[in-house]
């Protein structure tokens, strides 16, 4: 019977996966967030209005695993250990795409004077800080009021990134109000949404024309399971319990197809390699796992 169960288990790829993760989480069903993970509803209460969205990127069951860890945006050692370990190397791709997108010299102290860039899905600001130092107009805005104030709080510390515009609100709020960038970076947040398609129209839509887009995210593979939800998750704890969703990752291929259909053209792609054991993180040919691509907005 239990044979039975396997076989057909893995058959299905997702049921095979939420099986594994059972076993380790001891957790009755995949879809409830662990206890690590859960928070008030008060918490998320306070996220950006749903109801105002017609088309809406928020997922509530999502926003709860942030809510619960907002307070350890910038805590080194913490839950977000592995964007401050990537935040160099997710930086050098950016400086070097939108340089040579937007004819910038890299080696200056502020490549990215002159230009507008919303980082969506900012969180405690790790991204914002150093774009701002490095000369742009940033605006930061995040689902979760909690994170909006921990960024705006920590980004005030210094009078450089004190100038960054941290708001509370969707992509999809900002289309409505006509709001348009030169750049458009959303990192670690697509797999966190709603509908990933929609949620790349509406970076498009903020996207100048002729601007460029940056996303991050994980791939779905079976080494993408292996080591950003068993190894990080369950054996180091790296992250809480359940951040991940292992259906929920989109593939490179997936995101380059559902950019193009929203006029955004991938240009570049790189891999994102992180180590867990010695903290570091690298550039690489291997997406097989963390991966970054680079578009440019192509509807004229
Ligand atoms: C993994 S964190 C990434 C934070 C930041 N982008 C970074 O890489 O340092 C995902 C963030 O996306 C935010 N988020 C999730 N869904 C969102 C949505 N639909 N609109 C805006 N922000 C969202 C969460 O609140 C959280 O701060
Ligand atoms: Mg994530």
């Amino acid at each position: 019977m239990a044979s039975n169960q396997l076989l057909r288990a893995i058959g299905d790829p997702n049921r095979f996966f939420n099986a594994i993760r059972r076993f380790f989480s001891h957790q009755p069903t995949s879809t409830t967030p662990p206890s690590s993970v859960e928070s008030s509803p008060s918490d998320i209460s306070k996220s950006a209005d749903k109801k105002s969205q017609p088309v809406s990127s928020l997922n509530e069951l999502e926003l709860a695993k942030f809510s619960a860890i907002a307070d350890t945006w910038w805590d080194r050692e913490g839950p977000c250990k592995p964007l401050h370990a990537m935040n160099p190397t997710r930086l050098a791709f950016i400086c070097s795409t939108l340089c040579r997108h937007f004819r910038k010299d890299p080696s200056v102290a502020r490549p990215f004077e002159g230009l507008n860039i919303v980082d969506v899905g900012c969180g405690g600001g790790i991204l914002c800080e150093p774009l701002v130092r490095m000369g742009a107009t940033v605006t930061g805005i995040d689902a979760l009021e909690k994170n909006v104030k921990i960024a705006r709080l920590h980004a005030d510390l210094d009078p450089v990134t004190s100038a960054i515009e941290y708001c509370c609100t969707t992509a999809e709020s900002l289309v409505k109000e006509q709001k348009m960038f030169d750049a458009v970076i959303s990192l670690e947040v697509i797999e966190h949404v709603e509908d990933p398609a929609e949620f790349c129209k509406t970076l498009a839509a903020l996207t100048n024309p002729g601007g460029a887009t940056v996303i991050s995210t994980i791939n779905r593979s079976l080494r993408s399971f292996a080591i950003a939800i068993v190894l990080a998750e369950y054996l180091l704890r790296l992250l809480p319990k359940g951040t991940h969703q292992w259906s929920s990752f989109v593939t490179p291929a997936e995101l380059e197809l559902m950019l193009r259909r929203a006029s955004i053209n991938v240009q570049e792609t790189a891999g994102l390699v992180y180590n867990p054991f010695t903290g570091r993180c690298s550039l690489s040919d291997d997406i097989s796992v963390n991966f970054i691509v680079f578009g440019t907005e192509n509807s004229q």
